[in-house]
């Protein structure tokens, strides 16, 4: 039979494993600072964090990784030890699509990591203007859901604007029904959410509110501040929200699909190189005429490229008759895509890359 260690023994183990892991961890913080270093000896306006070596870094950790612990919880492990290390070369701001307790909050803390600075915006185009100014590095907002579909104004903002797509993240989403200490719970009479929300849950709301009033808000963290201090309402946010407003969760997961997810973008104002295993996200405008989306996906399947993705939107000028917003495999600096983004040019009435980025790791 197997000799068990004691208690006593194994944590001193553990103890002596941490005293390593504590020398390793500052060992790699240390090699960080010189990272710094060189950057700023190659170029005095560098760009610290890097999307497509920190993919790398945390695609290497989950391919090698022996277990017992799974390789997601491993990358998220590694995915704070890097963003920790970032913080030491340079500080990274981070505004994100508002208030506080936001799901993309949420989603911008699992792609930068804890030691992010994150900055609550009213609106996706403040998140934009942010950027664009150079008040905040990076910015985040949603863009699509796997249960409603894509966030139109996200995808409208992009037309008009220099910003590049530098990364993605997608969320889980579950929401939770939350009220506040004075809400009465045999009276809920009202639910706020966002009206995305809303629709994700609106089966189990058919199911156990048919009487209560939806009262679609900004965000579901917005909804989570107004029911703290109404004593007949409730609200359907996430687990930040349900924190940052100290509400009580009273019904969990009452989302209608159990898949339910959001996908994220980051933005910036600089390009990335590729990483071996990436994403580039265009819009083109196509004229109106018979045979024109034919004419635009028929180079990408010649190329043998997969599109991910393909989201028709009216144009909102003359020039722009007919908008797709397409996702594909590959980074526009690879030899097929860029073969096909020729052609495609040829045949388009406009075609900007909005950016060429990692697939998302975590
Ligand atoms: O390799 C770099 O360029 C680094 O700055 C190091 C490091 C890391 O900790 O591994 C930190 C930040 C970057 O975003 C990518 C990686």
């Amino acid at each position: 039979m197997e000799q068990l260690e004691s208690l006593d023994e194994l944590r001193q183990r553990i103890d002596q494993i941490d005293t390593e892991l504590l020398g390793l961890i500052s060992a790699r913080a240390r090699c960080a600072q010189q990272v710094a270093r060189v950057k700023l000896s190659d170029d005095a306006n560098a760009v610290f964090y890097r999307p497509e070596r920190e993919a790398q870094v945390l695609r290497r950790i989950m391919a090698l990784n022996p277990g017992p612990l799974a390789a997601e919880e491993m990358a998220r492990l590694f995915r704070e030890v890097m963003s920790a290390c970032l913080a030491l070369e340079r500080p990274i701001q981070v505004a994100y699509l508002g208030p506080e307790g936001t799901f993309t909050q949420q989603a911008a803390l699992k792609h930068f990591g804890d030691s992010a600075s994150t900055q609550p915006m009213p609106s996706i185009d403040d998140v934009f203007r942010e950027v664009e100014a150079g008040a905040v590095n990076y910015g985040v907002v949603p863009v699509e859901n796997s249960t409603e579909g894509v966030v139109n104004h996200t995808l409208d903002t992009f037309i008009g604007s220099a910003l590049k797509i530098c990364g993605e993240v997608v969320l889980r989403i579950h929401h939770h029904l939350m009220v506040g200490q004075n809400t009465q719970r045999q009276k809920i009479s009202r639910i706020y959410s966002h009206p995305q929300s809303l629709a994700q849950c609106r089966k189990w709301l058919d199911a156990h509110y048919p009487m209560a009033e939806r009262v679609a808000v900004s965000s579901n963290a917005e909804a989570a501040r107004l029911v703290k201090t109404e004593w007949h309402s409730a609200a359907i946010a996430g687990d930040m929200a349900a924190r940052r407003y100290g509400l009580e969760i009273i019904a969990e997961k009452i989302e209608d699909r159990p898949d339910n997810s959001t996908r994220f973008l980051i933005i910036s104002t600089d390009d990335v190189p590729p990483c071996g295993n990436d994403k580039t996200s265009l819009v083109v405008a196509m004229r109106n005429q018979p045979g024109a989306l034919h004419a635009l996906i028929e180079p990408f399947q010649r190329h043998g490229i997969d599109m991910t993705r393909l989201e028709t939107r009216p144009s909102r000028t003359g020039v722009w008759n007919y908008v797709f917003f397409i996702d594909l495999k590959g980074h526009r600096e690879d030899p097929v895509v860029a073969a096909a983004l020729e052609e495609v040019q040829l045949r388009a009435a406009e075609l900007k890359v909005l950016g060429s980025y990692p697939v998302g790791v975590l």
